[in-house]
């Protein structure tokens, strides 16, 4: 039997640990500009982010940061070429078959948001497997958005909450901004401290159009392949310096 070597990551020493966001979103952007400066296809890039994603992962757990949430395909995603659409399908399934074990022993809870029903059968059911399987584990939560859009879950919220009051369930004065927040596909999770994106554009792309409403934004010139923990330091402590008023004026 071979062991394998544990890697755990130290709070940087300049990183509060009273003062960490409790949860990150990250938008994992220019996979296909780190594959085409390198002379590679596009796919390579994707193949290299899985990498980050799971540095990033470890990272959190270890410095207690509780969620992680990745943006892994958009609904706008769709349009690009059959080949790299297929290939970040097969490539979901892939890794999610492949990391399963290790996610039950590192006690990870995966979730996934979007419109799963649209994804192709197989790869459902292994989101079937791993959501289920991981489901009473309480380390770091993990989501994953796939096939997700800001404004496709807003219209499928309202739609689920106005078929409710066609019904006789419920009234219109019963809508308020928690009642909508249940209806969202992150119901089960708070909504994120900060979010990152790496690639230098400055556009949330329909990510988590709602919950983002008072996180945190980081940008960063990185591509998401070279995004490392000393990136993830940075950031960490550029949140660390922020001031987080949520409307109010300084105490
Ligand atoms: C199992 C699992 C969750 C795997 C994650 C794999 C992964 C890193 C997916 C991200 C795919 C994506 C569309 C990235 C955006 O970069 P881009 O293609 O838009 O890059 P560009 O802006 O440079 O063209
Ligand atoms: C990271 C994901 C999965 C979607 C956002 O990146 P895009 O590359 O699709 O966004 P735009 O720059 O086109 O807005
Ligand atoms: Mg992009």
């Amino acid at each position: 039997m071979t062991t394998k070597p544990v890697v755990r990551y130290a709070l940087p020493a300049d990183l509060k640990p009273d003062r960490l966001p409790q949860h990150v979103a990250v938008i994992m952007d220019g996979n296909g500009r780190w594959a085409k400066r390198r002379g590679l296809p596009r796919i390579m890039g994707h193949r290299r982010g899985v990498d980050t994603l799971k540095t990033l992962l470890r990272c959190c757990r270890d410095w207690g940061i509780g969620a992680l949430t990745a943006y892994a395909f958009s609904t706008e995603n769709w349009g690009r070429p059959v080949e790299e659409v297929d290939f970040l399908m097969a490539l979901f399934e892939r890794v999610l078959r492949q990391e399963l074990l290790e996610m039950m022993e590192e006690n990870v809870r995966i979730r996934f948001v979007g419109n799963l029903a649209a994804l192709p059968r197989s790869l459902q059911g292994e989101i079937h497997q791993a959501v289920t399987q991981t489901q009473g584990n309480h380390g770091i939560e993990f989501t994953v958005a796939t096939n997700y859009g800001g404004r496709q879950e807003i219209v499928q919220a309202c739609r689920a909450i106005a078929e409710q009051v066609q019904r006789g369930e419920l009234s219109p004065s019963d809508i308020s901004e928690e009642l909508f927040s249940r209806h969202l596909y992150t119901s089960e999770i708070s909504d994120p401290d900060l979010l990152i994106r790496t690639s230098g554009e400055m556009r949330i792309s329909n990510f988590l159009l709602w919950q983002l409403a008072y996180a945190e934004i980081y940008v960063t010139d990185t591509l998401w392949p070279d995004f490392d923990t000393s990136e993830f330091h940075r950031a960490i402590y550029a949140y660390q310096q922020r001031d987080r008023r949520f409307g109010k004026v300084k105490g």
